[in-house]
């Protein structure tokens, strides 16, 4: 049937690549649910690359919950994008084998994930440029009529130029009203919008909720709601509040806390209505920050004077970062994380980031899967 259905397909037939004779896999990096992710060789161009190469059932799997719907493949949507926070992807293909394959930019660093658990310098001193340079990459998507649906720590890089790069479109959808109705809950559930758990309809502001899940995390190194194992749990904590960040870290700085909650509203329509919106307060509270430590830098004396913005403080880290003003000058004592993310139950098997440095466990699947 589908031989049939492919023979009288008016689409033009793609070429296969053997992708051995092709590419010299230099190693796996990663470990993604859907695919396999090689750094290699190109042998065509010599140049280094990341090549994915999707899972075929698991794909299938995948698309099949998007039936008569037509949507389009993971590699025809991640040619298009042409942004720097944003994985470039070069090539898209079928392998000899009948898998989709993506050819993409290299990158050289770390997980956000990883970022996240270490809460290390590097996640201390950026941590408000990242969450920037990610909204901008999630505003530009948005522009371009897609909503992402899987925003979350895992499928976001940060190179080694502190430049941060969304990597993974395997759930983005046109932002369309056949893509925006009600029933279709892939995702990874602890940063799922609640109208999306609760099946409504959808629209981009599932991915500003999914966005402040993942600043909320990159903050306090936990979730704004308690554990949440499996979708049941995650159903029940959409009916309370979220814990104020605020309340966590009492020296972030409020624009930055309000924007946060603010995009962590439970109903769509009292969240931000649109990326750029929740951008304003956050690019605001950059300025006034890296204005603030310009002020300390060249009044020496200031120090003296007062005790210097009140977001300044932030006690073990090192002073020279334009943005860590804006920050807490304290972790919250919880900070540990105590949640697991877990995956929707009708979602493609998501786990957490693995990082060059720090592989994490993969999550187990706890329930089969609800139908879409
Ligand atoms: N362009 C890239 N450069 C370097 N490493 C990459 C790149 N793309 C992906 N990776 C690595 O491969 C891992 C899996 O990639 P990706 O998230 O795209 O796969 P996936 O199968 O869709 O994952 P999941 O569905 O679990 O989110 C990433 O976490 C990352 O470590």
């Amino acid at each position: 049937m589908n031989f049939l259905k492919r023979f009288f397909s008016k689409q033009p037939r793609i070429p296969r690549v053997n992708i051995k004779q092709r590419f010299e896999l230099i190693g796996r990096v990663g470990q993604g649910s859907m695919s396999k992710v090689w750094r290699a060789r190109d042998y065509n161009t010599g140049k280094i690359v990341a090549l994915k190469v999707l899972h075929k059932e698991k794909t299938e799997e995948l698309e099949a919950r998007f039936v008569g719907l037509d949507k389009p493949k993971e590699g025809e949507i991640a040619v298009q994008f042409h942004h720097p926070n944003i994985v470039k992807t070069f090539e898209h293909g079928i392998t000899t084998e009948n898998e989709q394959f993506l050819v993409m930019e290299f990158i050289e660093g770390y997980s956000l994930s990883y970022l996240v658990e270490a809460q290390n310098e590097d996640m201390r001193t950026n941590c408000l440029k990242y969450m920037i340079q990610l909204g901008e990459a999630i505003h530009y998507f948005h522009q371009e009529n897609w909503i992402h649906r899987d925003i979350c720590p895992r499928n976001i890089m940060v190179d080694n130029e502190h430049q941060l790069k969304l990597i993974d479109f395997g759930l983005v959808v046109p932002n369309t009203a056949a893509f925006l109705q009600p029933g279709n809950r892939t995702g990874t559930a602890a940063y799922m919008a609640p109208e999306l758990i609760k099946r409504q309809k959808t629209s981009q502001k599932i991915d500003i909720f999914s966005y402040s899940v993942t600043c909320y995390e990159m903050l306090t190194k936990r979730l704004p709601w308690e554990a949440a194992e499996t979708l049941d749990a995650v159903l029940q904590h959409i009916n309370t509040p979220p814990e104020n960040i605020q309340k966590l870290l009492p020296d972030l700085n409020p624009q930055v806390a309000e924007a946060i909650m603010k995009g962590l509203e439970l109903y769509p329509q009292d969240r931000w209505q649109t990326m750029e919106a929740m951008l304003e307060p956050l690019k605001q509270a950059y300025k006034t920050n890296r204005q603030q430590l310009r002020d300390s830098k060249s009044k020496p004396s200031a120090k003296m004077q007062t005790a210097g913005p009140k977001t300044a403080a932030v006690p073990p880290m090192k002073k020279t970062a334009d943005d860590q003003t804006a920050l807490q000058a304290k972790r919250p004592p919880h900070a540990k994380k105590k949640i697991k993310k877990n995956d929707a139950q009708d979602a493609p098997l998501k786990k957490e980031s693995p990082s060059k440095k720090k592989p994490t466990p993969k999550p187990k699947r706890k329930n089969p899967d609800e139908n879409p």
